[in-house]
């Protein structure tokens, strides 16, 4: 149960491209307020293909799964990890049910580059007071990611697990520029609804 002074925060990725999420998530109830962590979908799909490879090593190339035809540039669609990185098919399907001012997003770059700042604008949009600040992140080289100073459980510091912050797997530049030439009208109609660039294609 969650006490006058409580949110209730829940967490599931595959909800910002399942269909019915919307609609039943509306019905529950109309108000909630709903975040979105995204990244540059060309680099979404190469960590998601690797997240697949780790467990599944027999699988296709990505340059296999990506394209239906890589000469001609015509990509697959159907392949999830490039389907989901369609975000303004996902977000219209939202916007059946949700008003934009009840969704927050979050960029998965300045999420690295700056945790504080990012953890910053989520905490204004859920009204909370800002009790995380750069003081509870620090940059851990061997990781190579930001981690948390002193989680609230322990007094160690803690970074994420092994899973999250993998080498990607190296994909060939010209096959980068290709998707990244695929998304770009997505991308673009995204930023123009969301009203903020992302910067995904002036990189
Ligand atoms: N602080 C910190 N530490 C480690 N990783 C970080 C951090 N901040 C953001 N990220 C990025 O989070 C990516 C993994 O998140 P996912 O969205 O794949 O997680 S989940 O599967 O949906 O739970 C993961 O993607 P990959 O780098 O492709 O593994 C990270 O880039």
């Amino acid at each position: 149960r969650t006490l006058d002074s409580q949110i209730t925060l829940e967490k599931t990725p595959s909800y910002f491209v399942t269909r019915e999420a919307p609609h039943r998530i509306s019905s529950m109830s109309h108000d909630t307020k709903l975040i979105v962590v995204v990244r540059n979908p060309v680099t979404r799909a190469i960590s998601d293909y690797t997240q697949t490879l780790s467990k599944k090593p027999d699988i296709p190339t990505f340059e296999e799964l990506a394209f239906r035809n890589r000469s001609l540039g015509l990509v697959d669609t159907s392949w999830n990890a490039i389907r989901i990185g369609m975000y303004i098919l996902h977000l219209e399907n939202w916007l059946q049910y949700f008003r934009l001012s009840q969704m927050h997003f979050v960029s998965g770059e300045r999420l690295i580059t700056d945790p504080a700042g990012e953890m910053g604008r989520v905490q204004d949009f859920l009204g909370l007071k800002r009790i995380i600040t750069d003081k509870h992140f620090y940059f851990n080289r061997t990781k190579g990611f930001p981690c948390l100073k002193k989680p609230e459980s322990s007094s160690q510091p803690r970074c994420l697990g092994k899973s999250k912050g993998r080498t990607h797997v190296q994909i060939e530049q010209e096959v980068i520029e290709q998707l990244q030439e695929f998304y770009r009208p997505f991308n673009i109609k995204f930023y123009e609804t969301v009203g903020q660039d992302f910067r995904w294609d002036s990189m």
